[in-house]
């Protein structure tokens, strides 16, 4: 699997409903890639000892001693028979030494079952401490990375997968470090044998292939099974959430939704569930035959041991120490194999957390950038600016040439989908120009601060975030910073009249909003848009755009919000997308798009003489009022 940055392959992966997915080729990982993947191991545990160094030690620690638990025992088993059959043959009558060796095989059996219990504990801490700490990182990456990228499909399909990877990764870590436990154990335990039989390795190595080659087959299945139906897991979830939520119960009950969705559910999660069924029924025949296999060559070891025994060629201690050693190493060996199998398969979804984490964000600061300044001079000046989205071949703005002045309010008006959000998200730099450039104070937008840039630039969006928080904490969002002061929140909600709407709230700037929490009290449409449009307020930005704000304000309501955001933002320019011309007319100019162009630019009056589509557009709608 080659880590692949590119998020902006056009359709990604996603299959549509009706296709099934096959395990395509690219999901197939073969024996040399699942080799390139323990190359991940390092950083992993690298990762792993950041999590903590104390627990990471005193894990691999408490496993090197247990490693050699079992060879001692069996060493120390070996030593008692010897002793009490010398004792029936007539042998020494002291039995101190006897019984000092039965002490000490139950001080090994006390001491394995205490170090099995800590280790267990040790791996479950660093477990969760390490799937806290990468779903942190999770999100930390996710907030570097660029609108776009999360508008395709393939990136998340990534995120899934590396969401997947924050819990269970430590299966991986009590993995590598049972196998290094287990080595060292078959190391002990391997001398013991080779000392009467080398062969008898050989042997055991034999014994255990057949049901090595078997569970690494199917390990392989599942890997790409699991990976091919990524989309198709995102649309589980999706369909899970869409059926049980308090966003959708709404809409879900008034068009009786709920059978559609479950019957996509079921259809879907049913056809997963029968490929998966297939793959554990045949690993478990296949398992039980191929493991037959490795039996039987244990027992005709056995039989070889067994029959030394008898024709007194070694001691009854020996015999129990190798079958036993026998054992324990065909056991160690198989497991040891069998582990590596799921390692490397963990190390291949392991490249899938890292591939995530190397998507890298196109749209970022330069080395040495400008800071927003202070005061802004000649304005935002778009020249021949042109956009596509990735996953579209249509400009959705092309030919862009206007200045929005320093100081100047403009409005933009436009049919539905003309380009008016494209726009503000150009100039909050949300996306990049396709063509084209945008400049402030003559430097392109690419040269700025991005943070800097963003700080002073203030966007309320048409489809703003209705957050499950407190009302304060909901305008406060605004400048997060700034979320203790409450002054500043107060002031904000003033200024957007949400002040009127938090003032019948029972527990105020408190009150939690959102009926999915404990107490939440829901807004309505309106009443919510006060309290978002205080954002707007929050930061002291020189370029404030709010798209559509007041769609949703009845009509006094929305007169006062804009007589107040114009003498409020007295001085600082200001975007307003608006279908409203009541609200449009208040503003310096109106730029007309249609069809991602400039069609017209001009103050109402200028505008209306010209008699084009902005006048057309007026009468029509003024006439409706009539
Ligand atoms: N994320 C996106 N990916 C692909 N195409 C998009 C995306 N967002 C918008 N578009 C397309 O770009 C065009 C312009 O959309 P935009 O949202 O800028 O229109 P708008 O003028 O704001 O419309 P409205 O008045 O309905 O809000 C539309 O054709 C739309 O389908």
């Amino acid at each position: 699997m080659t880590p692949t940055t590119n998020t902006h392959e056009k359709g990604g992966n996603r299959r549509s409903a009706s296709t099934k997915p096959t395990g395509d080729v690219s999901d197939q990982v073969s024996w040399r890639e699942r080799f390139a993947a323990l190359g991940n191991l390092p950083t992993f545990f690298r990762l792993v000892w950041a999590t903590s160094p104390p627990l990471f030690l005193a894990d691999a620690l408490l496993r090197l001693v247990q490693a050699a638990i079992p060879a001692a025992t069996l060493y120390v088993g070996k030593l008692i028979i010897d002793q009490v059959v010398s004792r029936t043959q007539g042998g020494a009558a002291d039995t101190t030494y006897l019984w000092e060796l039965v002490a000490i095989e139950f001080g090994l059996a006390v001491l394995s079952t205490a170090i099995g219990r800590a280790v267990s504990l040790i791996d479950g801490l660093l477990g969760d401490k390490f799937a806290n700490q990468t779903s942190i990182r999770l999100m930390e990456h996710a907030a570097e990375l660029d609108l776009e990228q999360f508008e395709d499909a393939t990136f998340y399909d990534k995120l899934e997968r590396a969401r997947r990877q924050t819990n269970g990764r430590t299966v991986l870590l009590s993995g590598v470090f049972g196998q290094v436990q287990q080595l060292i154990s078959v190391g002990f335990l391997a001398a013991g044998l080779a000392v009467y039989n080398p062969w008898l390795l050989l042997l055991i190595a034999v014994a255990v292939t057949p049901s090595f080659i078997g569970d690494n087959y199917f390990n392989r299945k599942s890997y790409s099974l699991s990976r091919s139906w990524t989309p198709e897991r995102r649309e589980l979830d999706y369909l899970r959430y869409v059926g049980a939520s308090d966003e959708t119960a709404k809409e879900v009950k008034i068009f009786g939704l709920s059978g559609f969705l479950i019957d996509r559910f079921r259809t879907l999660s049913t056809e997963y569930l029968k490929k998966n069924q297939a793959i554990a029924v045949s690993r478990a025949g296949w398992g039980t035959l191929l493991t037959g296999l490795g039996t039987a060559g244990y027992y005709g070891a056995y039989v070889w041991i067994v029959q030394r025994a008898v024709t007194g060629q070694i001691s009854l201690g020996d015999l129990t120490f190798l079958a036993g050693s026998f054992r324990q190493v065909r056991s160690s060996l198989e497991g040891i194999l069998l582990q590596f199998s799921s390692l490397t398969q963990e190390a291949v979804y392991l490249q899938d957390l890292f591939d995530y984490f190397a998507i890298q964000p196109l749209i970022h600061s330069p080395k040495t950038a400008l800071p927003f300044p202070a005061q802004v001079r000649s304005g935002f000046t778009f020249e021949n600016v042109g956009f596509k989205y990735a996953n579209s071949d249509r400009w959705a703005l092309r030919g862009l040439s206007f200045t929005l002045q320093a100081g100047e309010k403009l409005a933009l008006v436009g049919e539905n989908g003309a380009g008016k959000t494209t726009l503000v998200k150009l100039l909050a730099r949300l996306y990049d120009p396709t063509e084209g450039r945008i400049l402030l104070d003559g430097h392109d937008l690419r040269d700025y601060d991005l943070d800097d840039l963003r700080r002073h630039i203030g966007v309320i969006f048409q489809d703003y975030i209705r957050f499950k928080m407190s009302a304060g904490t909901n305008i406060a969002v605004g400048d997060i910073d700034e979320r203790t002061n409450q002054p500043r929140i107060e002031t904000s909600a003033q200024r957007s009249l949400a002040d009127t709407v938090i003032a019948k709230l029972a527990g105020g700037y408190s009150q939690q909003l959102g009926k999915s929490f404990n107490q939440g009290v829901e807004l309505s449409g309106g009443e919510w848009q006060k309290v978002a449009l205080g954002r707007a307020y929050m930061r002291d930005a020189q370029l404030i755009i709010l798209d559509e704000p007041t769609a949703a304000l009845d009509a006094r309501a929305e007169y006062e919000v804009f007589q107040r955001f114009n003498a409020l933002t007295e001085g600082k320019s200001s975007v307003i997308i608006s279908h409203r011309f009541s609200t449009v007319r208040m503003a310096d100019r109106i730029l007309v798009l249609e069809n991602g162009q400039l069609l017209e630019i001009g103050s109402h009056e200028a505008l209306l003489a010209q008699k084009g589509r902005y006048a057309e557009l007026f009468t029509l709608q003024a006439r409706g009022y009539q």
